[in-house]
């Protein structure tokens, strides 16, 4: 963990990308895309804890249809900037079976760690498998899954905020920034 001081001087040298103004009208955008497209089919929304939090709590609110909530926990990057082998910390459950599951996540990266979710929750017998991502990030290299409803697009840079750490800080957020580059 850093301490205040260290997270005041990371932000203080972040570029600010993406305004709380247009987190705010992304979310509505993909709450209105996720309901025309599965408000019918009664999902299971499981969100992917921890970065996640911020994302599903604003979105949740803005979906007007029935659904059940769950969360699961899976960490690839810990307090660093380089993801590695994906810690699961709480897995899917049996609930799954049957569903049509719909995940929720901050960001798409290299997309090993949802590609292991959507293994996950369809090993355990899910109808069908649906994930919607906060942002994507560009990374120039093929990934391993795309996501069904994508909020904003990111350049290839370490990003903060909304759900999303620097070092451990800074989930709290409402916009997002890029880290100094070196
Ligand atoms: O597409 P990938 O390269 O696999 O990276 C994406 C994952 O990385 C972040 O989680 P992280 O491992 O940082 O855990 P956290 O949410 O608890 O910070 C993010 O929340 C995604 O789940
Ligand atoms: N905080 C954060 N987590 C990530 N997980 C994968 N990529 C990123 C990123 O750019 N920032």
């Amino acid at each position: 963990m850093i301490s205040a001081q260290e997270a005041l001087d990371i932000l203080d040298g972040a570029e600010q990308i993406c305004t709380a103004e247009e987190v705010t009208a992304t979310v509505k955008r993909m709450a209105g895309e996720i309901g025309a497209s599965l408000g019918e089919s009664h999902p299971l929304v499981l969100s992917v804890m921890g970065g996640a939090v911020v994302f599903s709590g604003q979105l949740l609110p803005l979906l007007n249809f029935p659904l059940d909530f769950d969360y699961i926990h899976a960490s690839r990057y810990g307090n660093e900037t380089q993801g590695n082998t994906l810690q699961w910390k709480v897995m899917p459950k049996e609930n799954v079976a049957g569903r049509v599951v719909l995940v929720l996540d901050d960001i798409l990266d290299e997309g090993h760690t949802l590609a292991a979710i959507r293994d996950k929750v369809l090993e355990l017998g899910a109808r069908s498998f649906h994930c919607a991502v906060f942002s994507d990030k560009v990374t120039g290299r093929p990934k391993p899954i795309q996501a069904d409803f994508i909020g904003i697009s990111l350049p290839n840079r370490y990003v903060f905020g909304f759900g999303m750490d620097v070092r451990g800080a800074w989930r709290n957020l409402p916009a997002i920034y890029a880290v100094k580059e070196s």
